[in-house]
C-alpha cells in the first residue's frame, strides 16, 4: 500500500518508530490554591486569588471570563511560562509538576499566528518535524507524521502553498499542526478563535475537540464565544476577577447561575449573561458564585451534589470506542509524565548541530525568498557604488584630491554600516515573534537559533560589500594592487557585519518604533570619535576611551592604512606643489603613522563579537520577560 493510500489506523499500526510519534501522552492537570501577585508591598496586585481547578485529559476545556479577569495569566502559569510571583501548586496526574518535563510534553499556541511567511506549509512542517523529532527518526516516519497531521487538520491541499497565501483559519490550523508534530500531551491555546469568522471558529473548535478526544488535555482561553461554539467544549472554567466563579459542563452553567437567583433572560446568549455576571453587572453576586464551586475546588453538576474536583484525580478516564477512528492521534495510552523524556538527556528534540543545520537551511530559504528585499539591497549597493564612482571619478591618485578621496572611503564605511543595520532590525523585530513562539514550544535552543542566524547572514555580508566595492574602487582610481583592495574589502565586510550585529541587537531588544529611532542614533558617538571628523589627539582625554569601542574608528584607521600605508609611491600632482604628494604626510595629518592595520581588524572583530553577544543577551532577556 502506498503512503497516500494508507489510513490513519494503518499508520498507527506501522513501524515501532512510526508509532512512537503517534502515541499521545495524557495528563490530568490540577491546580490548588493558585495565586499570582505582581508588584511588591503597597503596589502588590493580586491577579489570581487562590484558584483551584482540574482539566482532564480527553476533554476540551474553555477558560472563559471578561477581559482582564485573569484567563491568560492562569493559562500562562499552567503552561509553565510564568514562574515568579506564584503561590499554590500545579499537579500532573496527582504528582507535582516538573517544569522541564512538562514543557516538553505540552505545547502552547499563541493568539497571533507568528509564522514565516515565505515557507510553504510542507517546508514548515518538515523543518518542524526535523527539529522536534530529531535525527533519530527516519525520514519516512517524519513524512508519515506530517501527512497525518496535515490530513487531520484539513491542510493536505495547502501543502505546497506559501504561508503568506493561507487564509486566517488555515494559518491557525497550521499553528496547531506545527505543535502536534511531536504529539504533545497537553495543548494550550490562547484565544484560538480570535480573528476568525464564525464558521472558521466553529471548524477550529471542532478540530480541537477531536484532538482532545484522542486523549489529550486541550485548554483554550476564549473571550466571548457564541453558544453554538461553546457547545463543543466539554468543560467550562469561568474566571471572574482572578477567581473561579464556575467550573463544570457547558450545559450546567445556566442552571448553576439559577441556583444563585441569576436567571438568564430568554433570547439572551447564556455566555454573554455569564460574562455580564462575572463583570459585576448583576450586583455583588461573585462571592456566592465563587463559594458555590469553592473557587474551583468543586465541579458543579446539575441535579446532583457538586463533585469535588480535588484532590481525587481521575486516572481511568476513558474515551468512547466510537471515537477511535476519528483522528490521527490514536495513541491514547497514558504515558507517565517522564516517559517522553529524551533518553539522550537532551532538552530539545534534536541535537545542537542538527538544530543549527535545519535552522540554517530554513533561514537561507526565507532570506532568498524575500526576493524583493534581497534584489533591492543588491541593486542599492551597485547603484550607490556607481554613483559614487561618477562623483569621485578618477581622484584616487591625485594628491590634491586626497581629502575628497578619504571622505569618499569614509562615506562608504557609513553607507555599508547603515545598509546592513536598517533591514536587519526591521526584519528581525518581526522574525523575533516567530522565535518566541518556537522557543516557547522547545523547538530549539536560543544558542542554536542565534548561531544559525549569524552563519546564514555571513554570505550576504560578504557578497553585498564586494559588489559595492568593485565599481567604486576602479572608477575612483584607487591603487591597482590586489593587496590594498583586499585589505579595504576586509574592513568593509567587517563594517557590514558590525552593522548587521547592531541591527540584530536593536531588533532583539526593542520594537520597530524605538529601534528605528535609536539604532541609527546610537552610531553617532562612534562617528564623532572615528578620527575623520576630529583628529585622535584632539579628542578630550576623558572621552578617548570611546575610541576603543568605536568600530568607525577602527574602520577609518584600517581603510586609510589599506590605501595610503605600506610605502605607497608618491601620488600624482598636477600643480607645482602638493602638500600630500607623499601619502605618509596624509597619515601624519590624521595621527595614523603609529597605527596598525592588524589591530584595526582585531578591533573590528572585537566590536563584532561585542554586538553579537549583546544581541544574544538582549534576546535572552526578551524571551525570559515575554510573558
Ligand atoms: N505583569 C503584570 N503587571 C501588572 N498587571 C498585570 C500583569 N500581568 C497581568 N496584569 C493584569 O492582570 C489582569 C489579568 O490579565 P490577563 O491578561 O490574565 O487577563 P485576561 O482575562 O486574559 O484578559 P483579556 O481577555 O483582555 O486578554 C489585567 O488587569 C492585567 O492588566
Amino acid at each position: 500500500m502506498d503512503s497516500a493510500g494508507m489510513t490513519i489506523n494503518d499508520r498507527s499500526r506501522g513501524t515501532t518508530s512510526s508509532r512512537k510519534y503517534q502515541e499521545g501522552s495524557s495528563f490530568d492537570l490540577t491546580f490548588h490554591d493558585l495565586s499570582y501577585i505582581v508588584g511588591k508591598g503597597e503596589n502588590a496586585k493580586h491577579i489570581l486569588r487562590q484558584m483551584s481547578g482540574t482539566f482532564k485529559s480527553g476533554k476540551l476545556t474553555a477558560i472563559m471570563g471578561p477581559s482582564g479577569a485573569g484567563k491568560t495569566s492562569l493559562m500562562n502559569i499552567l503552561a509553565g511560562l510564568k514562574k515568579s510571583g506564584i503561590e499554590g501548586r500545579v499537579d500532573i496526574n496527582g504528582a507535582e509538576r516538573n517544569f522541564k518535563t512538562f514543557r516538553k510534553q505540552s505545547a502552547y499556541v499563541t493568539q497571533q499566528d507568528h509564522l514565516l511567511r515565505n515557507l510553504t506549509v510542507d517546508e514548515y512542517m518538515t523543518a518542524a518535524a526535523h527539529l522536534k523529532l530529531g535525527n533519530t527518526a527516519s525520514e519516512k516516519d517524519k513524512k508519515l507524521t506530517i501527512e497525518l497531521v496535515l490530513k487531520t487538520l484539513g491542510l493536505t491541499n495547502t501543502q505546497q502553498t506559501r504561508v503568506k497565501r493561507l487564509s486566517g483559519g488555515e494559518c491557525k490550523r497550521l499553528s496547531i499542526a506545527l505543535e502536534l508534530i511531536d504529539n504533545p500531551a497537553i495543548l494550550f491555546l490562547d484565544e484560538p478563535t480570535s480573528g476568525l469568522d464564525s464558521s472558521s471558529s466553529l471548524q477550529c473548535v471542532m478540530l480541537l475537540r477531536d484532538i482532545a478526544r484522542s486523549g489529550r488535555t486541550v485548554v483554550a482561553t476564549i473571550h466571548q464565544p457564541s453558544s453554538r461554539l461553546l457547545e463543543h467544549f466539554d468543560h467550562l472554567y469561568v474566571v471572574a476577577d482572578g477567581s473561579c466563579m464556575y467550573q463544570g459542563s457547558v450545559k450546567s452553567l445556566v442552571p448553576y447561575l439559577n441556583t444563585m437567583n441569576l436567571n438568564c433572560p430568554s433570547h439572551h446568549n447564556p455566555t454573554d449573561f455569564a460574562i455580564d455576571v462575572a463583570s459585576g453587572e448583576y450586583g455583588n453576586v461573585l462571592p456566592g458564585l465563587i463559594a458555590g464551586v469553592e473557587n474551583g475546588k468543586r465541579i458543579y453538576q446539575e441535579n446532583s451534589p457538586s463533585t469535588p474536583a480535588l484532590p481525587s484525580i481521575s486516572h481511568d478516564f476513558r474515551l468512547d470506542e466510537g471515537d477511535e477512528n476519528d483522528t490521527m492521534l490514536d495513541g491514547r495510552s497514558k504515558k507517565k509524565e517522564n516517559k517522553g523524556k529524551n533518553k539522550d538527556g537532551l532538552t530539545y528534540g534534536a541535537p545542537f548541530h542538527y538544530q543549527v543545520s535545519i535552522l540554517l537551511g530554513r533561514t537561507w530559504r526565507t532570506i532568498w525568498r524575500e526576493n524583493i528585499l534581497t534584489t533591492m539591497r543588491f541593486a542599492l549597493h551597485v547603484c550607490i557604488s556607481i554613483l559614487l564612482g561618477l562623483v569621485y571619478w578618477q581622484i584616487g591618485d591625485d594628491a590634491n584630491e586626497i581629502f575628497n578621496n578619504s571622505g569618499m572611503i569614509f562615506f562608504s564605511l557609513i553607507f555599508i554600516l547603515y545598509v546592513a543595520m536598517m533591514p536587519t532590525f526591521l526584519t528581525f523585530t518581526l522574525e523575533r515573534e516567530v522565535l518566541v513562539r518556537e522557543h516557547l514550544n522547545q523547538w530549539y535552543s536560543l544558542k542554536a537559533y542565534y548561531l544559525a542566524k549569524t552563519l546564514a547572514d555571513i554570505p550576504f555580508q560578504i557578497v553585498f560589500p564586494t559588489v559595492y566595492l568593485i565599481p567604486v574602487y576602479f572608477m575612483s582610481n584607487q591603487p591597482l594592487c590586489i593587496e590594498r583592495f583586499s585589505m579595504l574589502l576586509a574592513i568593509i565586510i567587517a563594517m557590514s557585519m558590525v552593522g548587521q550585529g547592531i541591527g540584530l541587537f536593536f531588533g532583539a531588544a526593542f520594537d520597530i518604533p524605538v529601534a528605528s529611532y535609536f539604532a541609527p542614533i546610537s552610531c553617532i558617538p562612534f562617528l564623532l570619535v572615528s578620527g575623520f571628523m576630529l583628529k585622535f589627539n584632539a579628542i578630550p582625554s576623558y572621552l578617548s576611551w570611546i575610541t576603543y569601542l568605536s568600530f568607525l574608528h577602527y574602520g577609518f584607521e584600517g581603510s586609510m592604512l589599506a590605501i595610503y600605508d605600506r610605502e605607497r609611491p608618491p601620488l600624482s600632482c598636477s600643480q607645482s606643489y602638493c602638500h600630500f604628494r607623499y601619502p605618509v604626510k596624509f597619515l601624519e595629518q590624521f595621527d595614523l603613522t603609529q597605527s596598525s592595520y592588524f589591530l584595526a581588524i582585531v578591533g573590528m572583530l572585537m566590536c563584532f563579537i561585542v554586538v553579537r553577544v549583546a544581541g544574544y543577551f538582549a534576546l535572552l532577556f526578551k524571551l525570559r520577560h515575554i510573558r
